[in-house]
């Protein structure tokens, strides 16, 4: 048995294995079974997800997927990200010689469970498991937490397991945002009436029973908007990505954006702090539904400021946060 170094495993969210009916469905099923992300007692959820849900979401968001699939690769752009984060982590990491550096995703392939598996067939008795999410909520960082600990359940010989937390207030996350949105507006010929900072939503009930998701965002955005110099009237905290019938985080990013350009805001930019790459939820959701929204109602410019990803910024926040849980084991 080999043993004596040490994983890092790098964990986004997930991503269909393609575009089709049964990928999706697939994908969907896995996503919208987990405990963590739908909270509804299964009684209840169950009858509406097999029932209604399954049968014409896959479709839907299949099509919604299509537009910003990655064709060069046949896959999504979460998974091209993440996949070019392990590589580029594993170069950075070059000066420890046994570090091993790997990437699953929480729904889809490739699983936690296997990636666990084989980090440890390498001889990795330490793993560090990075769930790639700046601000925690249970519904993303828990699960993934979950889900490797339900591996080491069926092992004898167990990896010592480290957690990474969130890092919402992270400096270097911070001045990596801020470099971002900068260098964006700096390339455009406008300048922005108002920056609105679009976070995924959760349900307003998780958050009441005590996920801190919202505070950590609210954080990230006002620490944003100080090193970025922007009054409080030029820059917004919003919550996207509503999914049923439930009140979630406000306000709203769709309704906003429509209420700006009614009001006769001409020119936003919008950037999506919470996520760590590019995906549906800002390529398609915001890129495209979003600035359609906006011109619709008389909006005049919109931009799409792109996550941090593989970028060289994107990479130096990263690293840190390895680097800090890996104190102590290399
Ligand atoms: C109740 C449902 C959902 C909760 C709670 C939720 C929280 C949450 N999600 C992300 C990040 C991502 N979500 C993505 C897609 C997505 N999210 C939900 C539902 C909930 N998310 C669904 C059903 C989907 C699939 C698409 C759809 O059917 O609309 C993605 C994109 C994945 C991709 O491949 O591009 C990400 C990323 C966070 C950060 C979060 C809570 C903080
Ligand atoms: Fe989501
Ligand atoms: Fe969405």
């Amino acid at each position: 048995m080999k043993s004596g170094k040490v994983g890092v495993l790098l964990v986004n969210l997930g991503t269909p294995g393609g575009t089709d009916y049964a990928s999706m469905r697939r994908y969907l099923k896995e996503f919208l079974t987990d405990k963590r992300v739908i909270e509804w007692s299964p009684w209840k959820w169950y009858p509406i997800l097999f029932g209604i849900v399954l049968n014409t979401r896959p479709q839907k968001v299949g099509k919604a997927y299509e537009t910003i699939w990655n064709k060069d690769r046949n896959e999504s752009y979460l998974r091209t990200y993440t996949r070019n984060q392990s590589n580029l982590m594993a170069e950075r990491l070059k000066d420890l010689p046994n570090v091993r550096v790997d990437w699953a995703m929480r729904y889809g392939t490739p699983s936690i469970p296997s990636r666990i598996q084989a980090l440890k067939d390498e001889g990795c008795d330490r793993i560090v498991l990075f769930p790639l999410y700046p601000q925690y909520a249970a519904a993303t960082t828990a699960t993934v937490n979950d889900k490797a600990f339900q591996q080491l359940l069926k092992m004898r010989w167990q990896p010592a397991l480290r957690t990474v937390p969130d890092y919402h207030d992270d400096e270097t996350y911070i001045e990596a945002l801020a470099s971002s949105v900068m260098n964006h507006l700096a390339a455009l010929d406008w300048q922005p009436d108002m920056v609105l900072a679009s976070f995924h939503g959760i349900p307003l009930s998780y958050s009441e029973q005590g996920d801190p998701y919202y505070w950590q965002c609210q954080k990230t955005g006002r620490l944003l908007r100080e090193r970025l110099g922007l009054p409080e009237d030029k820059f917004m905290v919003t919550f996207q990505s509503r999914f049923g019938p439930e009140e979630w985080l406000q306000p709203y990013t769709d309704k906003t954006v429509e209420k700006l350009a009614q009001d006769g805001v001409k020119k936003i930019a919008v950037l999506n702090p919470g996520f760590v790459s590019d995906c549906l939820e800002t390529l398609e959701e915001i890129a495209e539904q979003a600035a359609h929204s906006f011109h619709a109602r008389g909006g005049k410019k919109f931009t799409h400021i792109p996550c941090l990803n593989d970028s060289e910024d994107g990479m130096r926040v990263l690293e840190k946060v390895v680097r800090r849980e890996l104190l102590g084991w290399v």
